[in-house]
């Protein structure tokens, strides 16, 4: 029943790349902070709210949302590989809470997901299985998009449904703010990778290779200003934490898909963030306890990282 939420940009290039030092020892304490706070929760259960960038979920069969009673993250860009600890029937509940809501979700007893969730579980917890882990994919990445508005729905009922659970729960929101990574797209992408993006092979050595380096060079290139994509948008940023901050969030849902598109591809992963704040929001009041924000081209990323808890009740007078 206690819950506890910790939203964070997510970054494969976290290890691979470096910002100046007085900008990743900041990085590095504000994540030391957030894995404090998690440490002083102790949660029992985690739910993750979380995308994915093709490497589990492919236009074979793409959901907008679907569940996992039964995961596993699959080691790209050298994040933890391995199995998650997903207690099912709760996983089971939360699909049925948010089906009963009216929002469309999949389920999934062989759920394979990437860096965005094995990353901020080795950052907050060393491991992936140290917690029990019900993970929830947004689709952020393959067009078409439902509306955020959705997502925002998703979270409620998720929330909802937590809510009547004994646990001490940690909700996650895995994503960027304003960034525009090289992650391919249907319409563009080369044939060989197109066809992937359906079929869901394995990337060759090569590919693999490439992909990484692409990604290093791109984030090289945003830094020297010299990079043909979309800026990183710290004013855009900025505003959303000030929404999610002051609990605003159906403000969110004016925003059409084309205005966050506005602000790179991957600003579409606020969706994490929306309804994990939302998941919490439907449990009560709640209040930000810490916020960490910084535009890391060398990141590719809108970089931030906050914690929040259930608003302490005013004892009234
Ligand atoms: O190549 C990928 O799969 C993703 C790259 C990336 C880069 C920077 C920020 C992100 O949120 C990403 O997913
Ligand atoms: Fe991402």
């Amino acid at each position: 029943m206690p819950f506890a939420l910790c939203c964070m940009s997510h970054s494969p290039l976290l290890d691979l790349n470096q910002p100046s030092p007085d900008l990743q020892a900041e990085v590095t304490d504000a994540l030391k902070r957030a894995r404090t706070f998690v440490d002083e929760f102790a949660p029992e259960l985690v739910v993750t709210f979380t995308p994915d960038h093709y490497n589990g979920f492919f236009y074979r069969l793409m959901p907008p949302f679907c569940i996992g009673a039964a995961a596993r993250t699959v080691g790209d860009y050298g994040t933890a590989a391995g199995p998650l600890d997903v207690p099912r029937d709760i996983a089971a509940g939360c699909a049925e809470a948010a089906l009963a809501a009216e929002v469309d979700v999949s389920v999934s007893y062989d759920m394979e997901l990437d860096h965005a969730t094995a990353q901020p579980l080795q950052i907050l917890f060393g491991t992936l299985d140290a917690c029990p882990v019900v993970p929830i994919f947004i689709n952020a990445a393959a067009p078409p998009l439902g509306p955020v508005t959705r997502a925002r729905r998703l979270g409620e009922a998720v929330g909802r449904f937590l809510a009547g659970r004994p646990e001490r729960i940690l909700l996650i929101g895995s994503g960027g703010l304003s960034h525009d990574p090289p992650v391919p797209a249907l319409g563009t992408a080369p044939a060989p990778l197109a066809e992937r993006l359906v079929s869901g092979r394995e990337l060759t050595a090569d590919e693999e290779r490439r992909k990484v380096t692409g990604a290093i060079a791109e984030a090289a290139a945003l830094a020297a200003r010299s990079s043909s994509r979309i800026d990183l948008c710290p004013d855009w940023d900025r505003a959303f934490l000030g929404i999610v901050g002051s609990g605003g969030l159906d403000t969110i849902d004016g925003w059409s898909n084309e205005d966050i598109a506005r602000h790179g591809s991957g600003a579409q992963e606020i969706r994490t963030w929306v309804a994990a704040y939302s998941a919490l929001a439907a449990t009560g009041p709640y209040e930000i306890t810490d916020r960490y924000y910084h535009p890391i081209p060398e990141y590719i990323a809108g970089f931030a990282v906050t914690t929040a808890l259930p608003a302490t009740r005013s004892t009234g007078s």
